[in-house]
């Protein structure tokens, strides 16, 4: 059996690889990294390491080869045979792979491959499949688009393992090692698998399962973000190192605290449990030894601030069940003023706010129009860190706000 994953960096190798390959499939990467394909065709295999509090162990994922996205005969001939799929390469890569894909499957179907074809969509977004799926039929004639709900499988699911961007020192003399939480759990959506699902290790079915695709966005990744773009407002390069300062802890737990309630209500469940997810989410931020750096969690601004993703989304969330998000607004406001030369969506994101103003960024980009009972307080956050108030101060303020919305 042969699966095929599309995007070879931190998840791709770093999780999915991993379970596909341990379940018995072979497994051939597609990546725009000419090198790192050439190397993964040289040894067929490739190191992940756990790293866990002081201890660290490895292992290695075998049957795996590599195909250069460029060469799109042999990517759409891999594809068009392939038992399984994937994809991890950002969400902001989907329009690129969507017409591939959308050729891969025709080739399928004039082969006449009769067996579902179930592609796991591994990004962070709420209904990334359903996104990928709109970008493929996009490339197909209306005849197409049928077959493609008949036969193909659009598959959503959370990823809860953190995988972080590799560097030299983290490679420690392999290029193909990744260093990995030991997480391992891969829920998927029951619904959006077609036909009968396939034996993969730690695949867990889950139905309805917008509850666990918002726990990861809206509590993990929100999460992760206030403390990265707090994190950043000290010049600090780990993300490790921004959840031990005390105000940063603080003020992510405190938004942890609020989308904890906004959950429990909005799916009806023990909020006891919900908070127990969140202690242990701020002791995993915690691990030193992952080297998560702030600037990979704070990367592209424009699209975290969008008005379903995990700030705002988490935000809405708890408005709508009458919490008011005071510590999750900080992280908004702080997500606004971070600034970075090599950062895209940030530049444009400062030259917006330097042109036009925030009023109108936080309207534009995150949908805090006039009327938003989010606005006012979003606003005075963002001129104090301006104005670079203490966290000390940014706290007093987030908790007035709570108390007289
Ligand atoms: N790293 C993590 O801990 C987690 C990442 N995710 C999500 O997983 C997805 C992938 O993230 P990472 O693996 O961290 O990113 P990454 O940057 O490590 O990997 C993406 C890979 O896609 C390749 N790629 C980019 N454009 C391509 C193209 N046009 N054709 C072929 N290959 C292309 C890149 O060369 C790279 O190897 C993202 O949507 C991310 O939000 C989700 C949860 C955890
Ligand atoms: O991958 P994105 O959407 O840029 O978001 C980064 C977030 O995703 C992760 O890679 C894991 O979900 C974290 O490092 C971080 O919270």
């Amino acid at each position: 059996m042969k699966s095929v994953i599309y995007g070879a960096g931190s998840i791709g190798r770093g999780f999915i690889g991993q379970l596909f390959s341990e379940s018995d499939f072979e497994v051939v990467f597609i990546d725009q990294n000419k090198e790192l394909i050439d190397q993964l065709n040289g040894r067929k295999s490739y190191p992940i390491r756990f790293v866990k509090d002081a201890q660290n162990w490895e292992i290695r994922v075998v049957h795996v080869r590599g195909i250069w996205s460029s060469d799109e005969e042999a990517v759409i001939d891999e594809i068009s045979t392939a038992d399984l799929m994937a994809t991890s390469v950002g969400k902001n890569v989907l329009p690129v792979i969507a017409p591939v894909i959308a050729s891969a499957l025709r080739r399928r179907w004039k082969l006449s491959i009769d067996a579902p074809l179930n592609i796991i969509v591994c990004e962070n977004m709420v209904q990334a499949n359903a996104y990928l799926g709109e970008l493929i039929s996009g490339h197909l004639t209306a005849s197409e688009t049928t077959l493609f709900r008949e036969k193909t499988g659009m598959v959503e699911t959370c990823i809860g393992r953190n995988v972080p961007v590799m560097s030299p020192l983290l490679q420690d003399g392999d290029p193909l090692r990744v260093i990995a939480e030991d997480y391992s759990e891969l829920p998927i959506d029951r619904s959006s698998w077609l036909g009968e699902l396939l034996q993969i290790k730690h695949m867990v079915p889950y139905e309805p399962f917008d509850f666990y695709i918002r726990k990861k966005l809206f509590m993990y990744n929100m999460a992760h973000a206030v403390a990265a773009y707090l994190g950043d407002i000290l010049n600090l390069p780990a993300l490790a190192s921004a959840i031990h300062i005390p105000a940063i802890r603080y003020i992510t737990s405190k938004a942890l605290q609020e989308i904890s309630i906004g959950m429990a209500h909005e799916y009806d469940k023990d909020l006891e449990s919900i908070i127990l997810y969140s202690d242990e989410l701020l002791y995993r931020f915690g691990n030193r030894q992952l080297g998560i750096s702030v600037k990979r969690v704070a990367q592209d601004p424009i699209r975290k601030l969008g008005i379903n993703d995990r700030l705002m989304g988490a935000a809405g969330l708890c408005l709508k069940h009458g919490v008011f998000p005071g510590h999750i607004a900080v992280g908004i406001a702080a997500a606004y003023y971070y600034h970075h030369a090599t950062d895209e969506e940030s530049q444009v994101l400062h030259s917006y706010i330097e042109c036009e103003g925030i009023g109108k960024a936080i309207d534009k980009y995150s949908g805090i129009g006039l009327q938003h009972p989010l606005r006012e307080t979003v606003l005075k956050l963002y001129r104090m860190l301006k104005d670079q108030c203490s966290f000390e101060e940014i706290i007093h303020t987030a908790e007035y706000e709570k108390m007289h919305p």
